[in-house]
């Protein structure tokens, strides 16, 4: 237990911290503007080869389904691409939710080796497949770590991160993903003219994850973890090297803030240990009851779920996985000569501007940065669906989309169709594309886990559902609609994240729960926003 005296005293903050009024609460304004040591840059190295095999394991897929052949008994059916592409995101959205039960009872490092043997295992289980059972088993497995990985690996990162460089950090294991995305449309394109050359292309998924497992055997666990495991002496080592600068000054007051946090949780009488008598199983259980209870029935809480899944629902449901599972079939329809190549742009794009994001984030601010790009999306998916519209229904409406145009009498409406995707892929990776798997930063440590792990089963149950509706949407209701339908999507998140996104950047973990405390915070946090970058 941590003394109220000590509770109530100034937390982080290289600076005595300012403090400010939110509705009778004081909050303490956490600005602590301590640059990543290099420990923690190899940390989240480390811990984001996890995202380059989330990306690369996501996007080798489109080729790799196209070079299988009969490889696996017959050729593959429409039923079957849907089936082995849509079966690693419901694996995903399975494990996630699971996955932020297990991450705050083994912790967060546990979670990742343990992705680690999956991603292993399910690469080498496609590598041997002869059958498309097999090969949907493989994928699953791989998406059970997808899950987990996706949620545990923020949560890390965010965790052990100074708070003025925690959204820079988070957005460079993203940048992982959007790397290995790349990697896999080129290795998908260099072996995809090989024979049996897809066994390879899966295959290699489980060299970096073997070389992580290596590597998080001797990284720490996350510090907020450790403290909440009453492991108070490890947490101090680990924050020793990750403030490397000034250890006694930040070190302490970092662990008086996680502290503070853990006895607010036990002091609203959240300790279900006490109140549960029986087993460890059945202590468990409880815990799990009362985390959901708490997430669900606390306000703050549940505002910070709310946020969570609107940004995560809008990252999948603004299509962009659309183009990163369909783009090549998209570019083959309209008559470009090199589909894989062109597609490739794509991914090129997402990465480069994720890149950017990387260096705006935590400088500009998320909300910020939010609320200008979603209408660069919007923008690129209009034009998109009135180029759609101008390429002439004949084409693509009338008869079925699956008709491919000839390439020697290609529109000049098709190049508009890819600048205005590329024009949206560079709105998205910029924004949404990264800022919503900021999410952790949302939660108290009781609830954040559990809460980060629904946002994210919300990612998945909304990717698969794309992934599974977009091609019949462009034949049944033609692609000009499904691209408006998509904008719309974009107008709705933008006036919903207007509304209740707060500004984040810049406040320490322990202090974005006050702000969310009796309203959204919105002004709040501008106003806080405004006095650290005046
Ligand atoms: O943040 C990532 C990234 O933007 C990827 O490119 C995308 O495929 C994922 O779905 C998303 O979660």
């Amino acid at each position: 237990m941590v003394d109220r005296d000590e509770a109530n005293a100034p937390l982080i903050g290289e600076h005595e911290p300012a403090t400010v009024e939110n509705d009778g609460h004081r909050i303490s304004q956490e600005h602590d503007s301590t640059s990543p040591s290099a420990f923690i840059w190899a940390l989240t190295f480390a811990a984001g080869i996890s995202g380059l095999l989330f990306g690369y394991d996501t996007g080798v897929i489109s080729s790799t389904l196209v070079s299988i052949g009969t490889d696996l008994g017959h050729p593959l059916t429409t039923l079957d691409k849907s089936i082995i592409t849509s079966c690693t995101s419901l694996g995903a959205l399975i494990a996630s939710p699971i996955t932020g039960i297990l991450a705050d009872k083994f912790g967060r490092r546990g979670i990742i080796l343990a992705a680690d043997v999956l991603f292993t295992a399910g690469a080498l289980g496609q590598t041997v497949t002869v059958s498309v059972p097999g090969m949907v088993v493989g994928r699953t497995v791989v998406g059970f770590a997808i899950g987990g990985a996706s949620l545990v690996v923020p949560l890390y990162i965010s965790e052990l991160s100074p708070s003025a460089s925690r959204g820079r950090l988070v957005t460079l294991s993203i940048l992982f993903i959007t790397l290995g995305q790349v990697v896999a449309y080129f290795v998908g394109y260099i072996l995809s003219m090989q024979s049996g050359g897809w066994r390879w292309m899966v295959g290699l998924g489980a060299a970096p994850a073997v070389l992580q497992f290596g590597l998080m055997l001797v990284l720490p666990e996350s510090p907020r973890w450790l403290v909440k495991a009453d492991k108070t002496q490890e947490a101090q080592k680990i924050l020793r090297k990750v403030y490397a600068a000034r250890v006694d000054t930040i070190v302490d007051k970092v662990l008086r803030a996680i502290k503070t946090e853990i006895a607010e949780e036990e002091a609203t009488g959240d300790d279900v240990s006490k109140a549960v008598s029986g087993n460890r199983a059945q202590v468990w259980l409880a815990s799990i009851r009362n985390g959901s209870a708490e997430l669900f029935y606390v306000g703050m809480n549940r505002r910070a779920l709310t946020i969570a899944c609107l940004l995560q629902g809008l990252q999948q449901l603004c299509g962009f996985n659309s183009l990163m599972y369909f783009s090549a079939t998209i570019f083959s329809l309209l008559g470009f000569y090199s589909p894989t190549m062109t597609s490739l742009s794509i991914a090129v794009t997402n990465f480069t501007c994720t890149l950017i994001a990387l260096l705006i984030t935590d400088r500009v601010g998320r909300r910020r940065i939010l609320l200008l790009s979603v209408p660069v999306m919007f923008s690129g998916l209009v034009t998109c669906s009135i180029a759609y519209e101008c390429l002439g229904r004949p084409t693509l409406g009338a008869e079925p989309f699956t008709k491919t145009m000839d390439p020697d009498t290609r529109s000049p409406w098709a190049v508009v169709i890819l600048i205005a995707m590329i024009i949206y892929v560079c709105g998205y990776a910029i924004g949404i594309g990264n800022i919503a798997w900021q999410q952790s930063e949302l939660f108290p440590l009781s609830v954040r886990s559990l809460g980060s792990g629904l946002a994210t089963a919300t990612n998945w149950g909304s990717n698969f559902v794309v992934g599974l509706t977009f091609l019949p949407m462009m034949e049944y209701l033609t692609p000009a609609w499904t691209f408006a339908v998509y904008a719309l999507v974009c107008a709705i998140g933008w006036m919903c994240a207007w509304r209740i996104y707060p500004e984040t950047k810049g406040l320490g973990l322990e202090d974005v729960r006050g702000l969310l405390k009796d309203s959204y915070g919105i002004q709040e946090s501008l106003r806080r926003a405004k006095i650290r970058d005046p």
